[in-house]
């Protein structure tokens, strides 16, 4: 109840933001976390995710995502959007861990809900979404990736992407390995998914989790020239055959969208993945030394 409230409130803040920064041509509007500049006459939006320290997607985070999404959808001069990261080195951490540790069912239920919600939206978007990545990009930061239809990863060996959710004792769900297999064959899915291999930028290459490495300071302009490229396509064929491409994966997942939800929560809540994420938030923090 109070977050379809936020959620009110954020439409409407956002609009009346948007309009006021119009007046200067390029328009942008924002929510705490995100971040969105279009540009005029191109179509184009920027969304930039800036939830620091690691954008990791907590449930305001995934809220004011969705949200951000939903208002671009509906702006029907937006054709395409680059997505982002405001926060130095960090794309995103994925799923904030500290959504999933120590709280309640009916906290995990809402939370896994806003997870799906924003994957759909994600993955079946009618946009050219293009993701620039411009920094780590382990689980849930990768699967925002996937969601794109073309990935530029800077080309720093800091930097790895992929679906780790194994190493913290979690398993991934079945639409996120759908949209893994989708993107890089079954084969490479299986073995990614059994190690929780994140892999440098060389590496994400070569398997084809990314599509092209750039210098850190052109992944952006790589991003436009990208978009650019798909901009040039009709909206119509290119749309119809994207929804023909991933219709049957966002599928799978809408028709058992509850269960999925229920199937998360009583995974989550068991003492022993509970532990599992004790013990890797723990590793985290000693990481600091
Ligand atoms: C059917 C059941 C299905 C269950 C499926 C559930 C699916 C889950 C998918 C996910 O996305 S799980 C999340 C996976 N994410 C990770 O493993 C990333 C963990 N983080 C890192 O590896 C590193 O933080 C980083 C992103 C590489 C950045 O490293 P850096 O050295 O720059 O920062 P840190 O010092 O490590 O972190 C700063 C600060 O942020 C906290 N933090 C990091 N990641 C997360 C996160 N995902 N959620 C919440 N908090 C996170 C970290 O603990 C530090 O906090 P502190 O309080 O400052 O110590």
């Amino acid at each position: 109840m109070a977050l379809a409230a936020a959620r009110r409130l954020l439409l409407h803040a956002g609009s009346r933001l948007g309009r006021r920064e119009a007046v200067d041509g390029a328009r942008r509007f924002a929510n705490k976390r995100v971040l969105v500049e279009t540009e005029g006459p191109a179509g184009v939006a920027v969304m930039k995710l800036r939830n620091p320290p690691v954008n990791s997607l907590s449930l305001e985070c995934l809220t004011e995502f969705t949200i951000s999404l939903e208002k671009l959808e509906n702006d029907k001069s937006i054709r395409g959007v680059i997505l982002t990261s405001e926060c130095p080195g960090i794309f995103s951490a994925g799923l904030d861990l500290l959504e999933m540790y120590g709280r309640n069912p009916a906290h995990y239920a809402e939370y896994w809900k806003n997870v799906q919600e924003l994957w759909l939206r994600l993955y079946t978007s009618n946009m050219i979404l293009v993701s620039a990545i411009n920094g780590a990009s382990p689980a849930g930061g990768c699967l925002l990736a996937l969601c794109c239809d073309y990935r530029v990863m800077a080309d720093n060996p800091k930097y790895t992407i992929g679906l780790n959710e194994s190493l913290l004792g979690i398993v991934a769900p079945f639409w996120f390995k759908d949209m893994y297999v989708n993107t890089i064959g079954h084969r490479e899915a299986e073995r990614a998914l059994q190690l929780g291999t994140l892999f440098p930028p060389a590496e994400a290459l070569k398997v084809g989790v990314v599509d092209e490495l750039v210098p850190e300071d052109k992944v952006h302009s790589k991003a436009r020239s990208v978009m650019a490229k798909w901009l040039a396509i009709p909206d119509h064929s290119r749309q119809l055959t994207k929804n023909m491409m991933r219709k049957a994966t966002a599928d799978n997942l809408i028709k058992q969208r509850e269960a999925d939800i229920q199937n998360f929560t009583s995974f989550i809540s068991k003492d022993s993945i509970q532990k599992s994420l004790h013990m890797y938030l723990e590793k985290l923090k000693q990481k600091k030394g």
